[in-house]
């Protein structure tokens, strides 16, 4: 499962987890400016806004994950199994691939009122990049630098783009459901609560932290989405940069699944396989794995934007302890 948030502090941060229990061979990609991107049933856009993100790259295609683009909008796609219907083509509609979707919108959109605009007609239409790699059943969080976003899930209903109150985007259920759950948790405080349960009776508050005594903590979708969302509401707003995309990397770091605890198939577990967000102000790509908890970052404004050709960093995987003795 996955998680993805955007979280505003002076700047707005954006990003996600991906969880799952395989290492796809994802790298940082940029997409510059002049780099053709070719789309199956719309025109091809030769000139562009600039992407930064996580991507796999085939046939010189970038298979963005999620990724954020110059003008500071961000857009992740997070598994969506058993709700997510996509169509066949339709005539008169602006058929995009889901596997389309993110650089579709991070190459025109400049704020989350645009993309919302590029897809009041669009169809998601049920084509693969390849046999290899068929359609995943997605749904998709876009967000902006204004701190906006917006859920976006094609279901056998059809196109929905919900307004995005939490800006927090996890798995099942639908986004309607995920946000009325929210409502069982309305006890849920930093402060321990007053004694509602039983007045009369001594109930003493014995420790710190009663108040977040029923915050879920599973690796399911409806406890992250929970968990990440309060964690988040409460999260300190930093003076610097390093403060908070520190404390960023905490609000996602509450939701993350520690390998061992999600069995995806016997002795398989899926796990955070990396953390990422962006400066969606400054263009800077931040990202740690599970292997390094080490916080790396890409400006994409020190790459020649103009260019046409992928730009690609490896993922830096490797965990370096500093040796103070
Ligand atoms: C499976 C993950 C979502 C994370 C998640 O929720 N996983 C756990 C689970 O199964 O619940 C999604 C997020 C982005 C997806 C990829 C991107 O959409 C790009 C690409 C699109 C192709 O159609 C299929 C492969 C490929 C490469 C997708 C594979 C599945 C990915 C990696």
């Amino acid at each position: 499962m996955c998680t993805s948030i955007i979280y505003t502090a002076g700047d707005s941060y954006f990003g996600r987890n991906l969880d799952l229990e395989v290492n796809l061979g994802q790298e940082v990609v940029i997409t510059p400016r002049n780099k053709t991107l070719e789309f199956r049933e719309m025109p091809n856009l030769k000139h562009h806004y600039a992407i930064i993100g996580i991507s796999i790259v085939r046939d010189d295609y970038p298979l963005y994950f999620d990724g954020v683009n110059e003008k500071g909008v961000g857009m992740a796609g997070l598994n969506f199994d058993g709700p997510s219907h996509y169509f066949p083509i339709q005539e008169g509609k602006d058929n995009i691939a889901s596997f389309e979707l993110v650089p579709y919108i991070l190459a025109a959109a400049s704020s989350v009122v645009e993309a919302k605009k590029l897809l009041s007609n669009a169809n998601i239409a049920n084509l693969n990049f390849s046999d290899k790699l068929q359609a995943a059943p997605l749904h998709w969080i876009i967000a902006d630098k204004t701190g906006a976003s917006v859920t976006v899930e094609s279901t056998a209903k059809g196109l929905n783009i919900y307004d995005n109150p939490v800006g927090v985007l996890a798995n099942n259920p639908e986004f309607p459901r995920q946000l009325l759950n929210l409502s069982n948790y309305r006890s849920v405080s930093p402060a321990s609560s007053a004694n509602v349960f039983a007045p009369g009776v001594d109930l003493p508050i014995y420790g710190r932290g009663l108040g977040t005594h029923f915050l879920p903590g599973g690796m399911d979708s409806e406890s992250r989405f929970v968990k990440a969302t309060f964690t988040k509401m409460h999260a300190p707003i930093g003076a610097s940069e390093v403060e908070n995309i520190t404390n960023y990397f905490h609000i996602l770091q509450s939701v993350e699944q520690q390998k061992g605890l999600d069995e995806v198939a016997p002795d398989t577990f899926e796990y955070t396989i990396y953390s990422d967000g962006s400066n969606l102000k400054k263009g800077i790509f931040y990202y740690k794995t599970y292997e390094n908890s080490q916080i790396n970052a890409v400006d994409m404004h020190k790459e020649d934007l103009e260019a046409s050709k992928l730009i690609t960093y490896p993922i830096q995987n490797e965990q370096v302890i500093n040796q103070q003795n």
